[in-house]
């Protein structure tokens, strides 16, 4: 299958001008942009709203609590009509099908998001994860998690580039599968643990990449993202 594979960019600021204006310089090679915890607890669900005019928005809250909280959270977002909501799939199968059912219900049919569900967080190697007690590595825990989502009825997923080729094995071709970890070569992974180059998540079947920091962090935000499209489209 002839897969298009389309660039997310994480916008992680605390202020609202430079994510406008990040926002503005990627638009032209980005799908989509993303906005999380960090930008979302310092300026707010209204910022978050002006930002998103720019560009479909990328959601990422990646929410994780009791099926209630978790669905009425989703109940009390939707009017920031994301394109994409992150929520965790550790929470489990109650919580993955409340969600799944506040978003059908919140959301009109046409506007309803994508919702996504974090598998193993990319920071993660198989040593760190061992640490919170699961032993046989972050591959094995990723499809695990992976399976009960999609069973759940969740749109799709956020996992490493390398976990690609075994979930496409297992879960065919219809789960949107996006990836975080991206760096392109050269760049430094930082926090990163589980990391591939665009070129590389592409060619493993990954319908969006992730990419923050090579973008804010590059002297010319707009030109670093246009050259990650390129590289995509090549
Ligand atoms: O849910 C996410 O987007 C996410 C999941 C994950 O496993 N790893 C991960 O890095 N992310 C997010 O993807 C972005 C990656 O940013 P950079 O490492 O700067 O490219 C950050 O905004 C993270 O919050």
């Amino acid at each position: 299958m002839v897969r298009k594979t389309g660039l997310i960019a994480a916008l992680d600021t605390q202020d609202p001008a430079q994510a406008t204006a990040w926002a503005q310089a990627v638009a032209p090679s980005a799908g989509a942009i993303k906005l999380g915890l960090e930008f979302a607890y310092a300026a707010g669900f209204q910022a978050v709203a002006d930002v998103a005019g720019s560009a479909p928005l990328f959601l990422d809250l990646k929410l994780h609590d009791i099926p209630n909280t978790v669905s009425s959270a989703i109940r009390a977002l939707s009017y920031l009509r994301p394109k994409m909501l992150t929520l965790h799939a550790s929470g489990g199968r109650a919580m993955l099908e409340a969600a799944r059912k506040a978003c059908d219900e919140a959301f009109p049919a046409h506007a309803r998001p994508a919702l996504l569900a974090v598998t193993v967080l990319t920071s993660l190697d198989d040593q760190a994860l061992a640490e919170t007690g699961i032993t046989d590595g972050a591959r094995a825990q990723v499809l695990r998690l992976g399976k009960l989502a999609i069973d759940a009825g969740i749109d799709g997923l956020v996992c490493s580039a390398h976990e690609l080729a075994p979930l496409r094995d297992t879960l065919g071709d219809k789960p949107l599968l996006v990836t975080p970890g991206i760096r392109p070569a050269g760049s430094a992974a930082g926090d990163q643990k589980r990391i591939m180059t665009p070129t590389q998540a592409r060619d493993a079947g990954a319908d969006w990449i992730v990419v923050g920091r090579p973008i804010t962090q590059a002297a010319d935000p707009a030109q670093a993202a246009a050259a990650i499209a390129a590289e995509l489209a090549a």
